[in-house]
């Protein structure tokens, strides 16, 4: 959907995120009348979330894609309506993180805004859906449906364990990529645990997963923070002396194009998340998909992860 169109729709939405989110002049007057006090508690019962399930209710199942051949990478084609998107799309306009064009990123960590939380437990909630359409077959004995099960874990997009862990994530990173920008290859921080979601929204763009050398450690990647953050960049060469991308990477490289679309939700665990790089090709006014240009207008991700355990 256009930024244009979306803005025309966002007094439509409103009404509804004033009911989801209460009106957010009173919340300000709150806060400041209670600063010296905790924040309060997040709802039990995430809102947004009723509401997603109440527009979903007509939905045909999620339709989930293994992408081959990179081992613990699904897309999830309709994750979103467009209505969801719309109301997703207007609750992080409402957050007023990318007003000034200069500001591209916006990161939280620990408690996440309510619409992120209720975003995760969509994640939760679709990943479970693919769990139940696929738990048809017959089983006789306990032997052979753990062993299934076992099977299983590996071929569902997050494993049980990672799909079950509370809280699924408590880290956040929204990207707004404007015609032309990318993100350079990378594997995500190891401070971060296994299994990261990324969430699509307004425009298509082509991430490219490229297969790291198996003779690289899965500690070497990325070593730093600030390495990290040179990645969201507009170019590759903005961070040439830093990244180190050309070492990690074998000979020949496997690359593996994913088109994203707005909507889509991209799940990656296991060596999707550590022994895959992914990026999207900047300084393209036009990514080929299928031989044919892709228009670009921007984009805008959510990226969800959870933090490990700090380390004493
Ligand atoms: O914007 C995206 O789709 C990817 C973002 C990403 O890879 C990251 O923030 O680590
Ligand atoms: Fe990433």
């Amino acid at each position: 959907m256009q930024v244009g169109k979306l803005c025309q729709k966002i007094m439509d939405v409103s009404e509804i995120l004033t009911a989801v989110f209460g009106d957010s002049d009173s919340e300000v007057e709150e806060d400041n009348n209670v600063s010296l006090l905790p924040p309060p508690p997040p709802p039990s019962t995430p809102l947004l979330y009723k509401l997603f399930q109440v527009v979903s209710e007509d939905r045909q199942k999620l339709a989930w894609e293994k992408i081959e051949p990179v081992e613990g990478l699904w897309i999830c084609q309709d994750f979103l309506s467009s209505q969801q998107q719309e109301v997703l799309l207007t609750a992080i306009q409402a957050e007023g993180w990318f007003l000034d064009p200069q500001h591209n990123q916006a990161m939280r960590f620990g408690q996440l805004p309510n619409w992120a939380i209720d975003l995760a437990l969509l994640v939760r909630h679709a990943v479970s859906a693919y769990d139940d359409s696929s738990s048809t077959c017959c089983l006789n004995g306990n032997s052979e449906k753990s062993q299934i099960t076992l099977e299983k874990s590996f071929r569902q997009p997050l494993t049980h364990q990672i799909v079950q862990r509370e809280p699924l994530f408590d880290q956040m990173t929204v990207n707004s990529y404007e015609p032309g920008e990318g993100i350079s290859d990378h594997v995500d921080l190891l401070r971060f645990e296994d299994g990261i979601a990324i969430v699509s929204l307004l425009s298509a763009r082509v991430m490219t997963f490229t297969k790291l050398d198996s003779g690289n450690k899965v500690s070497e990647p990325i070593k730093s923070s600030s390495e990290f953050e040179c990645l969201r960049k507009r170019n590759y060469s903005a961070c040439q002396e830093s990244c180190s991308k050309e070492s990690l990477l074998s000979e020949v490289p496997i690359k593996v194009p994913i088109l994203l679309l707005p909507g889509n939700l991209l799940l990656m665990s296991g060596e999707a998340r550590y022994q895959w790089t992914h990026e999207i090709v900047g300084d393209e006014k036009h990514q080929l998909w299928n031989g044919s240009k892709l228009e670009q207008r921007r984009r805008i991700s959510v990226t969800l992860r959870r933090l490990c355990p700090a380390r004493d």
